[in-house]
């Protein structure tokens, strides 16, 4: 059965209302794995579609990664070259923003763009994709107006008076006039709930993850109040860790939130070393017993959050001598227990992190891996789509490494950062990253991610990092942009590399497939085309079979 949508109905304006809440009335899709035919995709594509000549030959490149496609509702088959495991049963959700434009209103940053989730799920073999767009109020506003309506990332909606303007300063620190696009991940809560996050708190939206379906706000229930967070909470069964740049007073609050719970409560408060305002945490690190929290050089800015025109650094500053730190809390007592002035670090991502431990069992320090750019900012203006489009065969995208902390805890002032292994092993590419979920916060010791073959102008491989050998394996489809690698792990798995990993690919011909690989070789053993190409997407999640 195809299953094919109608653009969802527009509600609101560019004003900026109460957010609609959470009802946990919502209808089903069901499995729909018989019959299902293909239907081609209601599908616009930007005016920018990039061609660029490919090495060597004179055809045309038509990469669909950084091109629109807007998909209200799309369903269907996949047919799959190789074969699929059978225990592989569950579905894989991606999210990212694959819509970057108004009208004739391009966006100009990777991170602009509006919330598009695609979904793989696996069943005795087969595999059924869908794709469709979040319906943030962000979202509907745009589409109803034709013009951007709310502050993105870098975009900011245009102040038709003074007397605007004035309105939209007081509704920034409202929080009114923030984005709800909730573009960045999507998470699977203990409880089962599926949430699709930024970094804005008002843009976490809960969705169906069987049909898509925007099913409502995730309205938290305390009073801790704040505008952002980090884009990446730490997420398992029984635990959800964040934190809560506080701008005001430059400092974190790490706070906690139950399965089943709405209300988050606060574990504890790091308080800035450096200043002027807090380090962009745009991900941190937990152990075991502790939580990592970063204070990287690269700050939010509170002059830039009010600017029309975006800054080099967008939302940030880099403040080089207000230095970097890593402190680190006492997950049961919220207590810091160690604070320390580490070398300059940029990073978006955070790997893993666990306890090193004497040979009595007492913890003497913490190792956090991350994917590091050479505490070069320069990466973020990569990141522009005018960049993203315009490959011309040179080597522009910036070095990066997995970036290690050493933490000491017995009280001295510095911690380590070095590379994990030789960055020449994954071609000095190295962001959006993955593990084993069963080692998180624990000894381990593969990672997946994107490296590069040079010359690239983004990462373009995946990668498998063996960090004790020091070692990696790398994937790669000449002018393909491949996604985040997401490991599932085999049922009754012993070793943490037994499983397959799930990315899915926009290739240079302008179609877009879904990739396994095989956890331990990290060869292919099956693919899955789309009938259309894939913009890119950032993070993903894996919900099991019910
Ligand atoms: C897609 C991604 O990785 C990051 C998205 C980040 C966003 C949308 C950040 C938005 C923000 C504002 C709209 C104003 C306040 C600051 C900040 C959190 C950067
Ligand atoms: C895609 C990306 C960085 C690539 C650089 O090598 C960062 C994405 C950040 C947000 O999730
Ligand atoms: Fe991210």
């Amino acid at each position: 059965m195809a299953v094919s949508g109608k653009p969802g109905s527009v509600k609101g304006g560019c004003s900026f209302g109460r957010a609609v809440n959470f009802s946990r009335k919502h209808h089903k899709g069901g499995l729909r794995v018989r019959n299902v035919a293909t239907r081609l995709p209601e599908t616009q594509v930007s005016p920018e579609t990039q061609v660029s000549p490919e090495k060597g030959g004179g055809n045309e490149r038509k990469l669909a990664a950084w091109t629109s496609i807007r998909q209200e509702r799309w369903e269907g088959e996949l047919a799959v070259q190789g074969e699929i495991p059978l225990w592989l049963n569950g579905t894989y959700l991606r999210n990212g923003p694959g819509l970057w434009h108004i009208g004739d209103y391009n966006f100009r940053h990777l991170f602009d763009g509006y919330a598009t989730l695609v979904r793989l799920h696996f069943q005795d073999g087969r595999l059924i994709a869908g794709h469709r767009q979040i319906q943030s109020e962000a979202y509907k506003a745009a589409i109803k107006n034709k013009k951007l309506c709310y502050r993105e990332f870098s975009e900011v909606p245009k102040a038709d008076n003074f007397l605007s303007y004035v309105g939209e300063l007081a509704s920034l620190f409202s929080g009114a006039s923030l984005t709800d696009n909730a573009n960045t991940g999507v998470v699977r809560l203990g409880d089962g709930r599926v949430v699709c996050l930024t970094e804005t708190i008002k843009g976490s939206i809960i969705i169906d993850p069987d049909t898509l379906e925007t099913m409502g706000k995730f309205e938290y229930s305390d009073t801790l109040g704040g505008l952002i967070h980090s884009a990446h909470p730490i997420v398992t069964e029984s635990e959800f860790w964040t934190l809560l740049p506080d701008l005001v007073k430059p400092g974190y609050i790490v706070v906690r939130m139950e399965p089943g719970s709405n209300e988050r409560k606060v574990i504890g408060r790091v308080n800035c070393r450096g200043g002027p305002a807090p380090g962009w945490v745009h991900s941190f690190p937990v152990t075991e017993h502790y939580v990592v929290v970063p204070e990287m050089s690269l700050r939010y800015c509170a002059q830039n959050l009010l600017r029309a025109e975006p800054t080099p650094l967008y939302k940030f500053e880099w403040h080089p001598l207000s230095k970097a730190f890593m402190h680190v809390m006492c997950k049961a007592s919220g207590k810091i227990v160690a604070s320390v002035e580490v070398p300059l670090y940029v990073t978006f991502h955070f790997i893993n992190a666990y306890e090193e431990k004497d040979e009595d069992g007492r913890v003497t320090g913490i190792v956090a891996d991350c994917c590091e750019h050479n505490a070069d900012t320069t990466i973020l203006d990569k990141l522009r789509l005018h960049n993203l489009r315009s490959f011309s065969g040179e080597d522009v995208l910036p070095d990066a490494r997995v970036g290690r902390f050493t933490i000491p805890l017995d009280g001295s002032p510095y911690g380590k950062l070095e590379a994990a292994l030789n960055p020449d092993e994954h071609g000095r590419g190295m962001d959006m990253c993955s593990i084993n979920p069963a080692y998180l916060g624990k000894t381990y010791r593969y990672a997946y991610a994107c490296g590069a073959q040079r010359p690239c102008n983004f990462p373009n491989t995946l990668t498998k990092l063996d960090l004790v050998e020091k070692k990696a394996k790398n994937w790669f489809d000449e002018g393909s942009v491949p996604s985040e690698p997401l490991f599932v792990a085999r049922p009754g798995a012993t070793e943490e590399d037994d499983g397959v990993v799930i990315s899915m690919v926009s290739d240079k011909n302008g179609e877009g497939y879904a990739l396994l690989l095989d956890g331990r070789t990290f060869e292919e053993i099956a693919r899955g085309k789309f009938p259309y190409g894939l913009p890119y997407g950032l993070h993903g999640c894996w919900v099991p079979k019910k």
